[in-house]
C-alpha cells in the first residue's frame, strides 16, 4: 500500500511511495531538493530518488518542464545517468535515477587515491562521451562540476543533473553549492551571455580536466568578477582578435591587459597532448572552442597511455563509507601516495619525487618517478627524504597481504605504465 500521508524526509524508516518505491535513507540534499535511496519493488533495483520542491513554482510543474523531463528520459547513454521514472507526489516532483556509488569529487579529494595519467584520461573520456552524446541531441548540461559526475559500481562515470539547471531555474544563492559552480563557469556566462551554447559545458569539462591534473579546483573565484580575474590571470585577457563578439555581451567591461603565462607553468606535469587539448577547451571564443566530439578525436586519447578501463579505475569509497576519504579538505596540491603502495622512501629533488615501490607478494619493484611536482616550479634543489609510511601512519614494509584488488591495480600500474603517476 502506498503511504500517502506524513512524508517526512527526516524519517529514515522505509516506506512505500506510489505503490512502487520503497524509500530508505536520505543520501543528501542538493540545490534542487533531497535525494534518498530507495528500492524499486518492480525491478528490485536500488535507485536514488531526487525530490524536487516545486514550492516557488506556484502553478506547479508546467507542460514545458514535463515535456523536457520526457526528453531527459530518452537520453540513454552509458555515460549519462539514467532517469528511470518521474512522477509528482505530494506537490513535489520525484525523479528516479539509477543508484550510483560515488562521484568524481570524492575521487579527486581522496588522499588515498593515486590517479595515473591513464586514469585521468579515462575519466575525461567518459565525461566527454556523455557530453558529446547530449550535445548531439541538443541538450546542454549547464551545471558541470565533479560532484555531478557520478560513478557506478562498474567504474563508469555518468553525467548527472543534466538539464535540471534549465528546467528549474538558477540555483538559490543561499546554497553554497552555487559558489562551487562558479569555478566551472565559462567566460561568456560571466560576461552575461544569454545565448550561449554547448561551449559552456566544454569549458567546465576543461576545468574538471585541470582539476584531475592538479587535484584541486583550478580557478577558484570568490565572486563573478574575481572568477573572471582568475581566468584572465591563467589565460591572459582576451584580445578582440581572439574573441570579437565579447564586446557585445551584456556585462562586458574592458579589463587592463594581462598577458598569458606559459601554460606549462600552470600544469607542469601535463603531457604535451594533454596541454594541447586543455588549451583548446579553454579557448575564449565559444565559437572557436573545441567541441566535445572534437575533443574525443584529439590525439591525447590515442597516444599512450591508453585510458584505463572503467572497471580498473581506482575505487572511491562507497557512499556512506567515506571514513577513509578526506572529503572536507580543500587540497592545495597533488596527492602523493596510497599507503597500500608500500613506497619505501621518496626523495624530493628537482625532477619531483622519486622512490622505490616494494610489492610483497611477488617482490615486484619499480621506480616511481615524478610523483608530484611543485606547480610554482620552485621545488627545492636539495634532495629531501620523506618516509611515506610515517606520513600515512602505515608501517613501512609491514607484511600485511594486499587485497587482490589493490594488488592487481598496483601491478597494472607498474607493468603497463612504468612512470605511472604524474607525467600528465
Ligand atoms: N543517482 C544517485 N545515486 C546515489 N547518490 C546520489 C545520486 N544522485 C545524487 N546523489 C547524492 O545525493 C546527494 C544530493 O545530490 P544532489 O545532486 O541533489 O546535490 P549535490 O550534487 O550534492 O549538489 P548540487 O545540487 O549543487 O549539484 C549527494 O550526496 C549526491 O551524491
Amino acid at each position: 500500500m502506498a503511504t500517502r500521508g506524513g512524508d517526512d524526509d527526516a524519517n529514515n524508516s522505509p516506506k512505500l511511495i506510489v505503490d512502487r518505491y520503497l524509500k530508505k535513507e536520505v543520501l543528501g540534499e542538493g540545490t534542487y531538493g533531497i535525494v534518498f535511496k530507495a528500492t524499486d519493488t518492480q525491478t528490485n533495483q536500488t535507485v536514488a530518488i531526487k525530490k524536487i520542491r516545486l514550492g516557488n513554482q506556484k502553478e506547479g510543474i508546467n507542460f514545458t518542464a514535463l515535456r523536457e523531463i520526457k526528453l531527459l528520459k530518452e537520453l540513454k547513454d552509458p555515460n549519462i545517468i539514467e532517469l528511470i521514472d518521474a512522477f509528482p507526489h505530494k506537490g513535489n516532483l520525484h525523479l528516479v535515477f539509477e543508484f550510483m556509488e560515488s562521484d568524481l569529487e570524492a575521487v579527486i579529494r581522496d588522499r588515498n587515491i593515486v590517479l595515473s595519467p591513464a586514469d585521468i584520461k579515462s575519466y575525461l573520456q567518459m565525461t566527454l562521451k556523455g557530453l558529446a552524446f547530449c550535445h548531439k541531441k541538443w541538450v546542454l548540461h549547464r551545471d558541470m562540476k565533479p560532484n555531478n559526475l557520478l560513478i557506478a559500481s562498474d567504474g563508469q562515470l555518468k553525467l548527472a543533473d543534466f538539464g535540471l539547471a534549465r528546467l528549474f531555474g538558477s540555483p538559490n544563492p543561499k546554497f553554497t553549492h552555487q559558489v562551487f559552480a562558479r569555478w566551472y563557469r565559462a567566460p561568456e556566462l560571466l560576461f552575461g551571455s544569454k545565448q550561449y551554447g554547448a561551449g559552456v559545458d566544454v569549458w567546465a569539462a576543461g576545468c574538471i580536466f585541470a582539476e584531475l591534473l592538479l587535484r584541486r579546483p583550478f580557478l577558484q573565484g570568490t565572486s563573478d568578477i574575481d572568477q573572471l580575474g582568475k581566468i584572465f590571470a591563467a589565460f591572459g585577457t582576451p584580445k578582440p582578435s581572439q574573441w570579437s563578439d565579447m564586446v557585445y555581451l551584456p556585462d562586458y567591461v574592458e579589463y587592463q591587459h594581462v598577458p598569458a603565462p606559459p601554460q606549462r607553468t600552470l600544469f607542469p606535469m601535463a603531457s604535451d597532448d594533454a596541454l594541447d587539448l586543455l588549451s583548446k577547451m579553454f579557448i575564449y571564443d565559444p565559437k572557436a572552442r573545441i567541441t566535445a566530439q572534437q575533443a574525443l578525436e584529439h590525439r591525447y586519447f590515442t597516444s599512450v597511455p591508453a585510458p584505463t578501463k572503467p572497471l580498473l579505475l581506482p575505487r572511491p569509497p562507497k557512499k556512506g563509507d567515506n571514513k577513509q576519504a578526506d572529503v572536507n579538505s580543500t587540497h592545495d596540491g597533488p596527492v602523493v601516495l596510497s599507503p597500500q603502495r608500500k613506497v619505501r622512501r621518496v626523495t624530493v629533488n628537482q625532477e619531483g619525487l622519486e622512490g622505490t615501490v616494494q610489492h610483497e607478494s611477488d617482490e615486484h619493484q619499480a621506480r616511481v618517478t615524478r610523483l608530484t611536482g611543485d606547480p610554482s616550479g620552485q621545488s627545492s634543489k636539495a634532495p629531501m627524504s620523506i618516509d611515506v609510511g610515517a606520513i600515512f601512519g602505515a608501517k613501512p614494509f609491514s607484511r600485511t597481504p594486499l587485497k587482490s584488488a589493490d594488488r592487481s591495480q598496483l601491478k597494472r600500474k607498474l607493468d603497463l605504465d612504468p612512470d605511472f603517476g604524474y607525467t600528465e
